[in-house]
């Protein structure tokens, strides 16, 4: 399958990635990666342990402004616009560009606040009606209206891992972003939800672009777009998943995915 059957010619460039190198202190942790994220795609970041992936993503929602140590050269823009510049508001980046983590981290508040909260915070409804709109909008896109529309004033923590994770994704989609970056987001969750989280993915495709970091290889086998192999901080290959996981243009790819090491 060439990358064309799957980025159609319209595919549009959401965010772009030029010369990004990340320091940590004096150790640098990615050297110089370059990347295009087409709009609607989900991009998967594969690679051993300590490669750089969640570093990578974290840049990509400057997240890693919250790390004293980190520091962070080169330009990313989302539809053209720098994200590191001067003037650019943070907390508006973070709605736009959104992030789901590892484990599932319900804020300590009821269901409908924990979705109610980011919509609030960006004065995204002024009316109650508005309010209950949104939350219940976000609940169905994230697939968890069905099982907590009876108990939206108990407390986010008391779902399940798996509902919880919903629930955290249903967060993010609430404040209407257009990135939506998952850093291993099923590693704390059985098969079942996992697979569910799966299914959830490939709907939200339709309107976000999805950009997740995962060990698990099957996984970006089955819900991504397009992968990108990362290696000791280097990009090492992007390309359709089909291709990078059935013909893989460089050695260190094909080492990693054939399980000769990570
Ligand atoms: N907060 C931090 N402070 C200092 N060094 C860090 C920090 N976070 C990551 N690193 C270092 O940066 C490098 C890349 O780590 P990163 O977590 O991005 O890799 P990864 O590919 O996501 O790994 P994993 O798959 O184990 O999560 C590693 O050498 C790691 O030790």
């Amino acid at each position: 399958m060439s990358e064309s059957t799957v980025l159609n010619d319209a595919a549009k460039v959401k965010m772009t990635a030029r010369d990004v190198k990340v320091f940590y202190g004096t150790n640098q942790a990615i050297h110089g990666i370059d990347m295009d994220i087409m709009e609607n795609e989900v991009i998967a970041f594969i690679g051993p342990s300590g490669c750089g992936k969640s570093t990578f993503l974290r840049c990509l929602n400057r997240m890693n402004d919250t790390i004293d140590i980190c520091r962070v050269t080169g330009q990313i823009a989302l539809d053209g616009q720098d994200i590191y510049h001067p003037s650019l508001d943070v907390v508006q980046l973070r709605a736009q560009v959104g992030m789901v983590f590892q484990k599932p981290n319900p804020f300590p508040k009821s269901i409908y606040d924990n979705i109610a909260y980011g919509p609030k915070l960006h004065g995204l409804a002024s009316k109650k009606s508005d309010l209950d709109d949104v939350v219940e909008s976000s609940l169905r896109r994230a697939g968890l209206w069905e099982e907590v529309k009876d108990r939206l004033n108990q407390p986010g923590t008391g779902l399940s891992g798996g509902q919880q994770q919903r629930l955290c994704i249903a967060r993010t989609i609430a404040v209407s972003p257009e990135v939506i970056l998952m850093d291993e987001p099923c590693s704390a969750l059985d098969p079942i939800a996992t697979s569910i989280i799966e299914e959830l993915i490939a709907e939200l495709k339709q309107n976000f672009t999805i950009v997740i970091v995962t060990h698990n290889m099957q996984q970006a086998a089955r819900v991504s777009d397009r992968t990108a192999f990362f290696h000791l901080g280097n990009l090492i290959e992007l390309g359709v998943t089909n291709d990078v996981f059935t013909n893989p243009t460089q050695k260190r790819t094909e080492d990693y995915i054939t399980g000769r090491y990570g």
